[in-house]
């Protein structure tokens, strides 16, 4: 099997992301603009701490920042549609990369790709129970039930139509359990604890993407050093005569690699921007870092975890090894 040229990224990399919310957050408090919108949205800074009604009340119809308002674009064609980004993105690596286009023996190829994709899989899933299906209303929401939390305005307008609603009872469920429908119907989702979902997926997606565009460019960056060049030649004359146009394939010259990396890169920056922007005018401090925490435990399990759990690393592989 070839190996990598490079190393994967290491854990430490990862501590971006509490950094970004720190700062984020951090500006939040001290800018006197976010500090006036939290003020014109009856919040207060304090409030910035506790589960609070942040998420709904927070500034999404006065425009004092274009990035706080909800319907800003990259907010309705980037975020909201995250996932499909994520996954063009991804399919470019797996369409464009050598190191799963053109390089090594079938076998191997075929391997790396199941990976990859089981990989993707993995993190499809956990974004889909957290965010959308958890066999009913998904996990972020019944987390948010669960701490007490539930659909105002319309609780009450249910509880006062009686037998009489026009609704059937599973679909009141659906906009008593679920933030979605709550807002659709007009409530207001107050009262629990709101992991955000944007600051989950945002991390979950950029790190994703991060993680298997270093490995596949690991795999197929060209050697550097003296050394690495000796290793490169040995490689050549190895008993894997596939591996001979890895490095050939790899050229950086070649466009269709460029322009998908762009994607990925393109991604993963306007990702990183729109997670900065949630830490600054959205949630509150522990609704941003519980959302951090499930990401940054997926991505643990994904990238992490096989370093040293031989058996998950036989299953789930690393990425472009
Ligand atoms: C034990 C049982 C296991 C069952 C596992 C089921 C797992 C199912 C796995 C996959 C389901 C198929 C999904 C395939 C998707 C592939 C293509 C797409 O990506 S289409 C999806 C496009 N939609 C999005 O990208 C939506 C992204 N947005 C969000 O998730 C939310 O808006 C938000 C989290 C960003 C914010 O939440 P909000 O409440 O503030 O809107
Ligand atoms: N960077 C951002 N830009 C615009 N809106 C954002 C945002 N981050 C969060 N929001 C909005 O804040 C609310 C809570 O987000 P979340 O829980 O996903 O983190 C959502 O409102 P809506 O649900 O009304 O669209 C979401 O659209």
């Amino acid at each position: 099997m070839t190996s990598p040229t490079r190393k994967p990224p290491a854990p430490v990399v990862l501590l971006v992301y509490p950094i970004t919310l720190l700062v984020g957050s951090l500006f939040s408090i001290i800018s006197p603009t976010a500090r006036a919108s939290r003020a014109s949205s009856g919040t207060s800074p304090s409030g910035a701490l506790a589960p609070s009604l942040a998420a709904d009340l927070h500034i999404s119809e006065s425009p004092v920042n274009y990035f706080a308002r909800k319907n800003n674009i990259f907010n309705v064609y980037f975020v909201k549609i995250g996932w499909l980004w994520t996954t063009l993105a991804f399919a470019s690596l797996l369409i464009c990369q050598p190191a799963y286009r053109s390089s090594s023996q079938q076998q191997t190829r075929s391997r790396r790709i199941l990976q990859a994709v089981l990989r993707y899989a993995f993190a499809t899933s956990v974004w889909y129970l957290m965010t959308q299906w958890f066999f009913g209303p998904a996990i972020i929401d019944r987390g948010f039930v669960v701490t007490g939390g539930k659909c105002e305005q319309v609780m009450d307008k249910v509880e006062n139509l009686g037998p009489q609603a026009s609704e059937s009872p599973s679909a009141q469920l659906e906009t008593l359990f679920s933030a979605a429908a709550c807002k659709a119907a007009g409530g207001a989702w107050a009262g629990g604890h709101d992991i955000s979902g944007h600051v989950f997926m945002l991390v979950l997606a950029t790190a994703f993407l991060s993680f298997e565009a270093i490995g596949v460019g690991a795999f197929a960056a060209p050697s550097t050093t003296p050394q690495d060049k000796g290793e490169a030649s040995r490689t050549r004359k190895s008993s894997d005569p596939a591996s001979l146009s890895v490095d050939e394939q790899s050229d950086s010259s070649d466009p269709l690699r460029r322009l998908c990396l762009r994607l990925v890169w393109g991604v993963v920056g306007l990702g990183w921007w729109m997670l900065f922007m949630t830490a600054i005018w959205f949630h509150t401090w522990l609704e941003k870092w519980s959302g951090l925490a499930v990401a940054l435990g997926t991505v643990y399990v994904l990238y992490i975890l096989p370093r040293t759990l031989a058996p998950w690393r036989d299953v789930i592989g690393v990425p472009g090894v």
